[in-house]
């Protein structure tokens, strides 16, 4: 199945370097504003394929991407060291608006993965600018923080990440909210766990996790300018769960009716995502303290969705 990348700087090109390791898809397009870069890029990962898997990578034009099941959307500009995700928004909704109009033209039934920050109001971009179902238009958003919550709890208590269960949920951003009330491995509520193996879990632990999960960007971009290898694995697994139509939980963000009274906000919960894209918001247990943080995310989230004027 084909699989196309609009933007293959970093960001895209190792999300198709992360494709053709884990073997998603059978041919994987590259498109870029800079058609060398692009070529460049199919050339270098093509040659990692004998080691890993048969899919074919190669660059391509707009009219390359007809027939493809998925097209992921990383073009546009990253954050400089100490910006926020939100600075980027003007700048990034004016690519949108030539890329998308693009995409359509060729492949109007592809699903849509969103990497572009600020994640969330670029996936409300995407989903209004192509008229796509709601479920087809899938954020990145929090998969990433969830992978770095998991990584850093796992780290943290000697187990592996693979076997935390916990998410990050709200904006990827940073207002993101933690869950550690429904946090686990094992079964086992992450507390009681802590106890059982004689490790300490203590409120400031728990708060310097959760501040390192938030601030990872930041201090990954402190020091080699941009974070790539994380993402890109995000949204592999993103694509592969589609082509696969898998049926996985993953913590994306689409445009949601209602969270927590906020209408109509492009946010991150857990999601079963399958071949249709996304087919069920999943509502999670929270406590007090997350249901405030996360209806606050919610309201940053809209305020800024509310700004946009996409006529
Ligand atoms: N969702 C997430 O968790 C993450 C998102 N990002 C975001 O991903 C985006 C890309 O980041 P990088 O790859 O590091 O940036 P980059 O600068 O390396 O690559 C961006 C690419 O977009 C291309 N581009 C720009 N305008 C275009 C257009 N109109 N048509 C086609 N291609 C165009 C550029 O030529 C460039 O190759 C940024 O917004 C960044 O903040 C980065 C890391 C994590
Ligand atoms: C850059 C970005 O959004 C991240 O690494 O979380």
């Amino acid at each position: 199945m084909k699989v196309g990348i609009v933007g293959t700087g970093m960001v895209g090109s190792s999300a198709a370097y992360a494709m053709a390791l884990m073997g998603v898809g059978t041919q994987i397009v590259l498109v870029d504003q800079d058609p060398k870069l692009a070529h460049a890029h199919a050339q270098d990962i093509s040659h990692a394929t004998p080691f890993a898997s048969p899919v074919q990578v190669h660059a391509g034009d707009y009219d390359d991407l007809q027939d493809a099941k998925v097209v992921v959307l990383a073009a546009g500009v990253g954050q400089k060291p100490g910006e926020s995700r939100l600075a980027l928004l003007d700048r990034n909704a004016k690519v949108f608006r030539t890329i998308i109009k693009n995409i359509i033209a060729v492949a109007p039934d592809a699903i849509l993965i969103v990497a572009t920050n600020p994640v969330d109001v670029m996936t409300y971009v995407a989903q209004r600018l192509s008229g796509i179902p709601v479920g087809k238009v899938i954020g990145t958003g929090t998969i990433l923080d969830t992978a770095r919550f998991r990584t850093l709890l796992g780290q943290h208590l000697g187990i592996a990440a693979q076997s935390v269960h916990a998410y990050v949920l709200g904006e990827h951003g940073d207002s993101e909210v933690p869950i550690w009330s429904s946090a686990m491995a094992g079964s086992v509520p992450i507390d009681t766990l802590a106890n059982q193996m004689g490790r300490s879990l203590l409120s400031e632990e728990k708060n310097t996790i959760s501040t390192n999960v938030r601030d990872a960007a930041y201090s990954i971009i402190e020091g080699k300018g941009a974070t790539y290898y994380g993402i890109g694995a995000g949204v592999a697994r993103i694509v592969q769960a589609i082509l696969d139509d898998e049926r996985i939980v993953l913590s994306v963000s689409i445009m949601t009716d209602d969270v927590l009274g906020v209408p109509n906000v492009p946010i991150s919960l857990p999601r079963i995502i399958g071949a249709q894209g996304v087919l069920t918001d999943m509502v999670p247990e929270l406590d007090k303290i997350e249901e405030n943080a996360l209806r606050k995310s919610a309201e940053v989230i809209s305020e800024l969705t509310e700004q946009l004027n996409l006529a």
